[in-house]
C-alpha cells in the first residue's frame, strides 16, 4: 500500500495573466482550481496511472472540505486529521511568456497533539508492504525533525519512505535514510551548500554518494532539463520529452507518483525511469496541477531515451 502525507494540503489557484506585471493592475484571463498539495498531488496521478493510495494528513476549515470533497468523487481513500483553521489555498500565477510565480500560504497552525495524533495514525497504517510518502513543506507549529521521526517509525514497521521535501525537512530526513528520494537540481545543491549549478556528472556523483549512504533510488529532476536516477547498480540519465508545457507547477510531484507507483508494482530500474520520465512530462502539459491522461503516458513512455552512465 502507498501512503502520501501532505501535512500543508492546498487548493491551487491557478491564475492566467497576458504578462504578468508586478505593482499593476493584472486582469486575469483564466481561473483553475485543483485540490493539491504534494503528497495529494502524488495520490491523484497515482489513481490516474491505475494505482491505489491512502491520502493522509491535516485539512480545516471549507477549502479543506472543499479538498476531501475532490478525493471522494475521485474515490481516492483518505484519512486526515481534521484541524482549527482553513487549509491554504496557493495561488499560482501563470503569463504568456511562460513564467510562473507563486503564492504559497504558510497554513494553519498545528499542535503537538495533533503531529502525535497523525504519526500515531500513520504507524497503525504501516507494515512492511507500505510506502509512505512524504512530500511538501510542513505548517508552523509543526517541528522541522518530523519527517525524520515519521522515517524511523515506518522502518520500525518494516515499510519504506519516499521523501521530497527541501531545506532543513531534507536535511533533517535524511539522516532516518529514506529509501527514496526526489530531490530537483536546487534543492540538492542547496543540500550540498553550492550556490552554482552543478553539471549532470557532478549531479550524478552527489546522488551516487547519497546511495553510499543507504537511500535505494535517487532521482534527481532538472526540470526542462530532465533527470538522473541512481540506484545500487546503476546510473541513467534522460533529457526531458519535448511536450508542449502548459503548468510546470506539480511536475515534481507527478515524478514521485511514478517513484511510488513503480516501487508498489515492483517495476525494474529502467521501467521506472521510463515511467517517471512520461508521467513528469505528461503532468507538465496540463492545465494548473491536474494529473496527466494515461494514455499520454502510455504513448510518451515509448519516446523516453535514457542514457545509461
Ligand atoms: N518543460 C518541461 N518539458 C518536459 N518535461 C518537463 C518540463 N519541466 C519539467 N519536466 C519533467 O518534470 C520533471 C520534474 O520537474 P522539476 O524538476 O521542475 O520538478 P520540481 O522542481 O520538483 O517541481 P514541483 O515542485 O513544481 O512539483 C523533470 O525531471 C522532467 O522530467
Ligand atoms: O508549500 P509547499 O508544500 O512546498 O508546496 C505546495 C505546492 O506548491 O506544491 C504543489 C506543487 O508541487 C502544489 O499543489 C502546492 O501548492
Amino acid at each position: 500500500m502507498i501512503i502520501t502525507v501532505t501535512m500543508n494540503p492546498a487548493i491551487d489557484k491557478t491564475v492566467e495573466v497576458d504578462k504578468f506585471q508586478p505593482y499593476a493592475l493584472n486582469r486575469i484571463r483564466r481561473i483553475e482550481y485543483d485540490a493539491g498539495g504534494k503528497g495529494i498531488n502524488v495520490s491523484k496521478t497515482i489513481h490516474a496511472l491505475g494505482g491505489e493510495s491512502l491520502a493522509m494528513g491535516f485539512l480545516g476549515g471549507n477549502t479543506g472540505m472543499t479538498i476531501e470533497n475532490v478525493l471522494n468523487a475521485r474515490n481516492i481513500r483518505h484519512d486526515f486529521i481534521y484541524v482549527d483553521g482553513d487549509t491554504r489555498t496557493n495561488t499560482k500565477i501563470f503569463d504568456c511568456v511562460g513564467g510562473v510565480t507563486e503564492l504559497n500560504e504558510p497554513g494553519p497552525a498545528i499542535t503537538d497533539n495533533q503531529t502525535e495524533a497523525l504519526i500515531q495514525k500513520i504507524r497503525t497504517y504501516t507494515d512492511n508492504e507500505t510506502l509512505v510518502v512524504l512530500a511538501g513543506s510542513v505548517p508552523g507549529g509543526v517541528r522541522k525533525t518530523v519527517y525524520a521521526e515519521i522515517a524511523e517509525c515506518v522502518h520500525k514497521k518494516g515499510g519504506k519512505v519516499l521523501l521530497d521535501a527541501d531545506g532543513e525537512l531534507f536535511r533533517l530526513a535524511l539522516k532516518a535514510v529514506p529509501d527514496i528520494i526526489k530531490p530537483n537540481q536546487t534543492e540538492l545543491e542547496e543540500y550540498a551548500g553550492l550556490d552554482h549549478k552543478l553539471s549532470v556528472a557532478e549531479l550524478m556523483e552527489l546522488a551516487e554518494s547519497l546511495c553510499q549512504k543507504g537511500i535505494q533510488t535517487v532521482a534527481v529532476s532538472m526540470g526542462k532539463d530532465g533527470a538522473v536516477f541512481a540506484g545500487e547498480n546503476y546510473k541513467i540519465n534522460c533529457p526531458a520529452l519535448p511536450v508542449k508545457a502548459h503548468s510546470t507547477v506539480g511536475a515534481g510531484d507527478a515524478m514521485v507518483a511514478a517513484l511510488a507507483y513503480a516501487h508498489d508494482r515492483k517495476l525494474q530500474e529502467k521501467e521506472m525511469v521510463r515511467l517517471c520520465m512520461a508521467v513528469s512530462a505528461g503532468a507538465v502539459t496540463t492545465v494548473g496541477t491536474k494529473p496527466p491522461d494515461r494514455v499520454l503516458v502510455e504513448q510518451l513512455m515509448s519516446e523516453v531515451r535514457m542514457q545509461m552512465l
